[in-house]
């Protein structure tokens, strides 16, 4: 059942006398299927993610080839409309992250003379590992003063309104949003008919505020596998967290009810920064400039100094305003972040240039210690800073993991 796609669930439902009957069927396998670890063992490819566990899917297990972010504007004022929005996303999520319609017989529906509830580009395709990760902006709590669903009092000290980094360049039609939906999966159709259909459960209570979508994954959390490279052309996540190393999560990821938001335990916060690359300035500069830029060897990503990709990184060995040396670990009081980023191209900009870049995505279990100071410092000293404008950003909570019956948010909304 676990490679069970949507025509099959179809399929399954048409054969049955009651089609809801067979899909109910469906679901209840797929329920048993929990993660229930802090380090996430990778889903192998072809093999659905489980939707259920203690933390959300899409921020410890393995990152998938596709993107697609979109950031809603919340357009009510009523608390118990959110309310039903979140159960009926969760509700959703939990079938399309299994391969099946975001609704049980909602692409084909036997009545044609309503709109179909799934949109029903999906159909045929497996689930992709698809996954679908949701968070809470700082706007979702209080927007210019006012206390919007009386969650004011539960908003986390550690979702800031982030600091403006010298050289930002931001849109605010590209930045913030009351909450984000991160839908990654293998397949761009199954990725985009995630955000459509949950889009679309929520008109009239939200509205899409940006979106984006991204390729060729820039970092990894499977170390195991071959590292991916980036559009400047580096190898990129290599010294990045691993989905399955427990005490790295615990310290650097997971949120903790000792943290100060007791509705956050389990969860973590998402960063996410439209980062414009200058390809073209990039292309023209040597091999030894991007190199000493970077402080990795373009050809096995090796540290300069060292010989093969995973020898250990001795900042003193780099030049001091290399990205490498200035995002270690050790430049930054011990403190690292997950990187889960896509690369983008955005058609051209008119200008013989292309809209290029890396969709910059971390989580960290705080982002005052974590990404905000790492930030400045990059902002402020990177050399590569050169090739980079950092045009879109946001920063969301994401809550825990949901067992099954539960929904997304639910710690926030009812503690
Ligand atoms: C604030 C955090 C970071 C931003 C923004 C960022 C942008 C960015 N990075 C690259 C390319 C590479 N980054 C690499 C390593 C690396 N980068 C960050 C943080 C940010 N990067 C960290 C924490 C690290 C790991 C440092 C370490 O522990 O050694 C690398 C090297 C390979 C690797 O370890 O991943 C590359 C290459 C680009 C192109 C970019 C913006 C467009
Ligand atoms: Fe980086």
């Amino acid at each position: 059942m676990s490679r069970l796609s949507r025509r099959q669930a179809l399929g399954i439902g048409a054969a049955t006398a009651a089609g809801a009957a067979g899909i109910v069927l469906a679901e209840s396998s797929g329920a048993s299927v929990f993660r229930a670890g802090h380090g996430e063992p990778a889903a192998a490819e072809g093999t659905p993610v489980a939707f259920h566990g203690e933390h959300q899917a899409g921020i410890a297990s393995a990152v998938q080839d596709r993107l697609h972010m979109a950031a809603f504007d919340v357009t009510t004022d009523s608390r118990d409309e959110v309310i039903a929005l979140l159960k009926a996303w969760t509700a959703a999520a939990a079938r399309m992250t299994q391969g099946r319609e975001a609704v049980a017989g909602g692409a084909i529906p036997a009545v044609k003379q309503a709109p179909p509830e799934d949109t029903g580009e999906a159909l045929g395709l497996p689930a992709s590992r698809l996954t679908v990760t949701i968070g809470f902006g700082p706007t979702f709590f209080e927007e210019d003063g006012r206390d919007r669903f009386s969650l004011r009092g539960k908003r986390p000290a550690a979702l800031v309104d982030l600091p403006h980094f010298p050289q930002d360049a931001l849109d605010p039609a590209r930045s913030g949003g009351d909450i984000v939906v991160q839908a990654c999966s293998d397949d761009p159709q199954v990725a985009v008919h995630a955000v459509r259909n949950l889009a679309r459960i929520g008109f009239g209570t939200v509205a899409v505020r940006w979106s984006q979508l991204g390729f060729g994954k820039t970092s990894s959390t499977t170390p195991q596998a071959q590292t991916p490279r980036n559009l400047f052309g580096f190898k990129d996540g290599t010294n990045n967290i691993a989905g399955d190393d427990a005490d790295a999560l615990r310290r650097h990821v997971w949120a903790d009810a000792s943290d100060g938001a007791a509705w956050m335990a389990g969860g973590s916060y998402l960063v996410a920064r439209r980062i414009r690359m200058h390809i073209e300035t990039w292309d023209r500069t040597s091999l030894d400039e991007q190199e000493q830029v970077t402080g990795r060897h373009k050809g096995n990503g090796a540290p300069l100094g060292g010989v093969h990709e995973r020898d250990e990184v001795r900042p003193v060995m780099l030049p001091r305003d290399s990205h490498v040396a200035l995002a270690h670990p050790s430049t930054n009081d011990g403190h690292r972040i997950l990187r889960r980023g896509y690369s983008f191209v955005d058609g051209s900009d008119g200008f013989g240039h292309l809209d290029a870049g890396l969709f910059f995505i971390a989580f960290c279990r705080d982002p005052r210690t974590q990404y905000v100071p790492m930030q400045n410092r990059l902002s402020r000293n990177d050399a590569m800073m050169e090739y980079l404008q950092h045009t879109g950003s946001g920063l969301w909570a994401v809550p825990p993991g949901v067992r099954p019956g539960g929904w997304v948010g639910q710690t926030l909304f009812e503690a």
